[in-house]
């Protein structure tokens, strides 16, 4: 399991635009990060740097620990806020086929609905899911297969108070067995974490 993130000197540019430069943080194993900025700074597109699903215009991300040298995506989750789940398929469906696809089993995603609460809701279509019913589906995801990372775009917006609180359960949980969370946030994380200013 790797045990570190570092970014080192990114840059990131979205079209004609340098939305940031010369920004350098690490992650180590039991830490939370929340990435703060305002609106269009660039937390997502760092989110999506550090995933490896884009190419910062200066600067790196590395791993370090076990399995360092494995591709990106074998070490985290990488949480969008559009939570990245099918309309059209059950609930049970998306959140079997996660956890199958990345090295989870049937039990690990059964076990992952019931910490979510929605052993209930599992026969449902997505689509029919309210938006915090999906978004604690999308969480599930990152328990039905375990990573080392969680990168996590806003992860709380749809979230009532009793789900935000739960939620810093999960989260507190991940860092005791070693994990690592970066988050994306316009409210305070749910778990003691250093801030780090994206586009200042
Ligand atoms: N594919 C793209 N092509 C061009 N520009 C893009 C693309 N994706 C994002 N951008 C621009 O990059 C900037 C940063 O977007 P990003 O989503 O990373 O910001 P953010 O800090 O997460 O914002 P927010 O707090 O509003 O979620 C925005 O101005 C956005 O319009």
């Amino acid at each position: 399991m790797i045990s570190r993130i570092l970014v080192q000197d990114v840059a990131i540019r979205r079209g004609e635009r340098l939305l940031f430069q010369g920004l350098s943080f690490t992650v180590s194993a039991g830490e939370a990060v929340a990435l703060t900025g305002r609106n269009g700074a660039g937390k997502t597109s760092l989110l999506r740097a550090v995933a490896g699903l884009l190419r910062p215009a200066a600067g790196s991300v590395a791993f370090e620990g076990g399995e360092a040298d494995a591709p990106p995506g074998s070490h985290l989750h990488l949480l969008g806020h559009l939570d990245g789940l099918k309309g059209g398929r059950t609930a049970w469906e998306e959140l079997r086929f996660a956890a199958l696809w990345q090295g989870g089993t049937e039990a690990s995603a059964r076990e992952a609905a019931s910490a979510l609460e929605l052993d209930r809701l599992l026969d449902l279509e997505v689509r029919k899911l309210s938006a915090g019913q999906r978004r604690r589906l999308a969480l599930a995801r990152l328990l039905a297969a375990p990573r080392a990372a969680w990168l996590l775009d806003e992860p709380l917006a749809p979230l009532d108070s009793v789900w935000r609180a739960r939620t810093g359960e999960l989260m507190a949980a991940h860092l005791a067995r070693g994990g690592m969370i970066l988050a994306a946030v316009h409210d305070p994380l749910p778990v003691p974490a250093r801030a780090v200013e994206v586009g200042a």
